[in-house]
């Protein structure tokens, strides 16, 4: 163990320090070194704890429904979470009585447009440009290298599971109830559920049953589909529980985790030939990382090592 720690000592600590340097310089020059600011009108953020930001769904009168604003501004605020040094990992939760009812039903905007446009052809186009953009607010979840943890409380509706099925993590209350509700509108789900679900509770049958009826399914069935991997008491035991977990994986090497997340999706969507390589091309980098030596020698001394931001 020993014999290896001086090994790595060796291989990587004349790169870091280089490096170490030259990332200052680029930093400073770039002026990251400030906060990032999170100011939306339908979105909260905040800093519950060192690493960690809470994105709270903020329409409560409107029981968090996603309006246009919305599905613009979770595209600005997960891109701006991506590059933030000081967020390591991230809780989406809802303010109010319930997570989500899903897309606001009162904010045509999109279809009154469509509507305006005569010719069918440049209809589809922009439709299918809309499609696209509002597929990317809960793909940015995704593309967000940090882990993403969802808190559920009481409803989740259309909209909602496609959101949360972007996530990394699904928490919920005992109350919880899912739905997707598309169906009943007459159109099939557009924005991630029909890819996502499926691959996460791995049961095509109950997954087509619930896509084909828009049946509510309860907080006990979602954990045994393994749709969420807790259930809560209530909504404060769910944030204080989300919070709890987002801080244990905040303490990881930030590369450890970030290069997890990457290689967890990279391998949901190629072979396992294909993701190996990937894998192996990806660690070829990252073994190479400080987190690497501070870890051994924190496992080695029974200490707690310190990562610094990425
Ligand atoms: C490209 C397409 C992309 C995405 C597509 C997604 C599809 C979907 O999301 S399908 C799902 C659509 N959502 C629904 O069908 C849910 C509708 N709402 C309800 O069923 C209920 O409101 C409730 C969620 C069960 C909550 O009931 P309750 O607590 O009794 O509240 P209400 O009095 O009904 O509502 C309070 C307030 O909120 C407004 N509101 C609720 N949901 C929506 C919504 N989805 N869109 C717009 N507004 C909503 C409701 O109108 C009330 O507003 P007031 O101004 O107070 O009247």
């Amino acid at each position: 163990m020993y014999g290896s720690l001086r090994l790595v000592n060796r291989l990587v600590r004349p790169i870091l320090s280089a490096e170490t340097s030259l990332h200052r310089v680029t930093l400073l020059a770039r002026g990251m070194s400030a906060t990032t600011e999170y100011t939306f009108t339908t979105l909260k953020v905040t800093s519950p704890s060192e690493w960690i930001k809470n994105v709270e769904l903020n329409r409560p009168d409107k029981r968090n429904a996603m309006n246009t604003a919305f599905w613009a501004e979770m595209v600005d605020c997960f891109n701006k979470l991506a590059v933030d040094p000081d967020c390591r990992v991230v809780v989406l939760s809802g303010a109010g009585q319930l997570f989500t009812s899903g897309l606001d039903l009162m904010d045509s905007g999109v279809f009154q447009k469509a509507l305006e446009i005569p010719d069918p052809g440049r209809r589809a186009f922009y439709l299918h440009r809309k499609v696209r953009d509002y597929q990317e607010t809960f793909t940015v979840i995704e593309k967000c290298p940090k882990p993403v943890i969802a808190a559920v409380h009481s409803a989740c509706i259309g909209g909602g599971i496609d959101m949360i099925s972007a996530c990394d993590i699904r928490y919920c209350t005992q109350d919880a109830w899912f739905q997707i509700k598309e169906v009943d509108l007459g159109l099939a789900a557009d924005v991630g559920t029909l890819q996502r679900f499926q691959k996460i509770i791995g049961n095509d049958s109950t997954f087509r049953e619930l896509a084909y009826t828009g049946r509510k399914f309860l907080s006990d069935e979602a954990k045994s589909l393994g749709f969420v991997s807790r259930v809560l008491l209530d909504k404060d035991e769910l944030l204080t529980s989300a919070l709890e977990l987002a801080k244990t994986i905040a303490s990881k090497s930030p590369v450890a985790v970030q290069g997890s997340k990457n290689n967890i999706i990279y391998s949901r969507d190629h072979s396992v030939a294909g993701s190996l390589d990937y894998m192996a091309t990806w660690n070829s980098a990252m073994l190479q990382s400080e987190d690497v030596v501070k870890a051994i020698e924190a496992a080695i001394q029974k200490g707690k090592p310190v990562f610094s931001k990425l």
